[in-house]
């Protein structure tokens, strides 16, 4: 039986046998954030001879791209972006997403929204029939804390203030239990409509293109359809 760090390993091995053949020597590369997409750098330091350079989208990212020796740009530099790869906290099955476990959501969303292809890398137990179990992480701007806080409560959910945490913006995250949308991509509309809010965890009215989901039986490719 494979642990859950293995398996991440697997994930990540998976997203560099699939990200290697495509990159050039003038590729920028969008890079997440987190413990499965840290492997991913790990493993992709030793061919950073083969592309220019990545799109970080946090500080903790950028730390480790720069220590493996790949060049870091600024996202202003940067014109287009073939292809991000980042994990999620859950991704179901048309490849919408809940992130922002580590609290890089709104770098995350942003660099993503720039690439071509949102390459997903999972450890099994984050595919779900269901958006939700994982509370939704929402930066909020530390004025309106407690007023997207009440909004949010009109929508069934419960807020509950990330605790000592500031983001690599400077803001802090409400951490969401209790939600219930039929729609990701609507209710991500909904949530995006609150003043405060500077972005919601959700990634569906732009999800994934493709995710890698290691399990026990071995690394699976969902993809959607154009
Ligand atoms: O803010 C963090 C990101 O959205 C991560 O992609 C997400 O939390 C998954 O992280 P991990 O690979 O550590 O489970």
């Amino acid at each position: 039986m494979l642990t859950q760090d293995e398996l991440k390993q697997q994930a990540a091995q998976a997203a560099l046998d699939d990200v290697l053949p495509q990159l050039r020597p003038d590729s920028v590369l969008g890079v997440g954030t987190g413990s499965t997409v840290d492997r991913f750098i790990d493993l992709l330091a030793p061919h950073r001879g083969a592309f220019r350079a990545a799109v970080s989208s946090s500080e903790r990212s950028t730390r480790r791209l720069q220590a493996a020796g790949i060049q870091v740009l600024d996202l202003n530099e940067v014109a287009s972006l073939a292809l991000y790869v980042d994990g999620a906290d859950e991704i179901d099955h048309q490849l919408n997403m809940i992130k922002g476990g580590g609290g890089a959501l709104t770098r995350e969303k942003i660099v993503a929204s720039v690439a071509d292809r949102f390459l997903c890398i999972v450890d099994e137990s984050k595919l779900v029939e269901r958006l939700g179990g994982f509370p939704l992480p929402i930066e909020v701007i530390p004025l309106a804390r407690e007023a997207v806080a009440r909004e949010v409560r009109q929508l069934g959910g419960q807020p509950r203030l990330r605790e000592g945490f500031t983001t690599d913006n400077g803001n802090q995250i409400l951490d969401v239990s209790g939600l219930r949308y039929d729609d990701p991509a609507e209710f991500e509309a909904v949530l995006n409509n609150i003043p405060g809010v500077v972005c919601c965890g959700l990634f569906a009215i732009a999800g994934a293109q493709v995710a890698l989901v290691a399990g026990q039986a071995g690394v699976s490719r969902l993809e959607l359809r154009d």
